[in-house]
C-alpha cells in the first residue's frame, strides 16, 4: 500500500483493541493506517443478520471512531458478517469503486437491451452452476447457454446420450448423479442449453482422442473441436458473454484448447465479456492487451456465483438499508 500510494501506510496489529482504537484517535488528517486482518475477530467469522451484527462488541467499539464506511470487497459481498453488514447499520455508508465497478458490469446480464447474452459455463462446481442455469432459466436472461466441463456431461445424460461406464462412474464418485432430473427439468422447460456434439477425451494407455458425443468410450477431458466451432460461432454474435469455469481439465495441457480457443473468441468479439472464476482469469495470463472497457474481470467467486444465481449478495442488502436506515432517517 504504501509503495502505489507513494506514502507511507502503518500496519497496526489489533484490530479493536485498546492500541488499535487509540492510534485511531490519534490519526491525522489525510493519515492512512491498515489494521489487522479482522477475520482474526472470532464474532467476524459469525454469519448473522445485520441488525444483529450492529451490536457486535467490533461495530460497537470501532463505529464511535468512524465517520463514515466504504465496502470495497466484492469477493466478499456473499457473507452476512460483521465487518461487511454491521458497519451499514450505524453509520453512513457507501460502495468503493471496485465494487461499484463490478455492480455496474454484471448489471449488464439483467439488461434487457442487451441482447444476445451468452453464458459459457464449465468447470466442475456443478450445483453451483445448476443454481445459475436455473436462475438464468426461470429470468429468461440468457439466449444461450453453452455448457463444458462436468456440467455439459451432467446435460448430456440428462439428455439421453450414453456417455460410458468410465464417466457415469466419474459423476457418481462427484455425487452429480442425483442432478440428472434438476439438469432434465431444465431441458424439458425449454431452457437455451447448448451440449457439446464432440468431446476430447483420454483412452488407455494415454491416448488423446476426439469422439461423437453419442460414441464416447474414452474419459471426457474437454470440448471437441467442432463444439468449439459451434460455440464459438455464438460467442462472435453475442453482446454480452458471460465465462466461468473452464470446458475441460486445464491443468494438463492437452485438454486447454477447449477453453482457450473460445476465451479467443470472446476477446475477438464486439461483445462485452465478463470472466469469472479462479481457472478462465488464470488463463488471461495477466495479458496487457485486454481491452478494461470491454471485458470485466470480476473479482468475485462465490460473490460472483450467487450474483449470477440471482440471489441478492448481503454486503449490497447491508448498503441498500444503510441508505434507507441511517442516510434517510438523519
Ligand atoms: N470434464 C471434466 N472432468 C473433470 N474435471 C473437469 C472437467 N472439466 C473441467 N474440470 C475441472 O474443473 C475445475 C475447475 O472448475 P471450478 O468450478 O473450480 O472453476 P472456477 O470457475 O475456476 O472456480 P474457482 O475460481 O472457485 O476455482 C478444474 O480443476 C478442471 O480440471
Ligand atoms: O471471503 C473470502 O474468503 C473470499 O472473498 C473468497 O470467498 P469465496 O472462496 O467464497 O469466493
Amino acid at each position: 500500500m504504501s509503495k502505489n500510494l507513494d506514502m507511507n501506510v502503518e500496519f497496526v496489529e489489533d484490530v479493536m483493541g485498546p492500541y488499535a482504537r487509540e492510534r485511531i484517535k490519534n490519526m491525522k488528517s489525510g493519515e492512512i493506517i491498515l489494521l489487522d486482518n479482522v477475520r482474526f475477530v472470532s464474532e467476524e467469522l459469525i454469519e448473522a443478520p445485520p441488525i444483529q451484527h450492529a451490536k457486535s462488541y467490533l461495530v460497537k467499539r470501532l463505529s464511535p471512531l468512524f465517520d463514515g464506511y466504504v465496502n470495497d470487497a466484492f469477493a466478499t459481498a456473499h457473507r452476512s458478517q460483521a465487518s461487511i453488514v454491521g458497519f451499514p447499520m450505524v453509520l453512513k455508508s457507501t460502495a468503493g469503486r471496485v465494487m461499484e465497478k463490478e455492480v455496474s458490469a454484471l448489471a449488464k446480464i439483467f439488461n434487457a437491451d442487451e441482447f444476445p447474452k451468452v453464458f459459457v459455463l464449465g468447470g466442475g462446481k456443478v450445483l453451483d452452476s445448476i443454481r445459475i442455469i436455473e436462475n438464468l432459466v426461470k429470468r429468461r436472461l440468457a439466449d444461450r447457454i453453452l455448457t463444458g466441463g462436468l456440467i455439459a456431461e451432467l446435460f448430456a445424460v440428462a439428455k439421453g446420450l450414453d456417455l460410458g461406464k468410465e464417466n457415469m462412474q466419474i459423476l457418481e464418485k462427484k455425487g452429480l448423479i442425483s442432478l440428472i432430473p434438476r439438469a432434465r427439468k431444465i431441458l424439458l422447460s425449454g431452457g437455451p442449453i447448448e451440449i457439446p456434439v464432440d468431446f476430447k477425451v483420454e483412452k488407455e494407455g494415454g491416448k488423446v482422442a476426439e469422439e461423437p458425443s453419442n460414441k464416447v468410450t474414452g474419459v471426457i477431458k474437454d470440448i471437441g473441436s467442432t463444439t468449439v466451432g459451434i460455440y464459438s460461432s455464438f460467442i462472435k454474435d453475442a453482446k454480452v458473454i458471460v465465462m466461468r469455469g473452464p470446458m475441460g481439465v486445464i491443468e494438463d495441457e492437452r485438454f486447454r484448447e477447449g477453453s482457450k480457443k473460445l476465451l479467443d473468441s470472446a476477446l475477438e468479439s464486439q461483445g462485452y465479456l465478463i470472466i469469472g472464476g479462479g481457472h478462465m482469469i488464470s488463463m488471461l495470463g495477466g495479458s496487457s492487451e485486454i481491452n478494461s472497457s470491454k471485458v470485466h474481470v470480476s473479482t468475485g467467486g462465490g460473490a460472483l456465483l450467487l450474483f449470477l444465481a440471482g440471489e441478492r449478495l448481503p454486503a449490497l442488502e447491508a448498503l441498500d438499508l444503510s441508505y434507507k436506515e441511517v442516510v434517510k432517517k438523519k
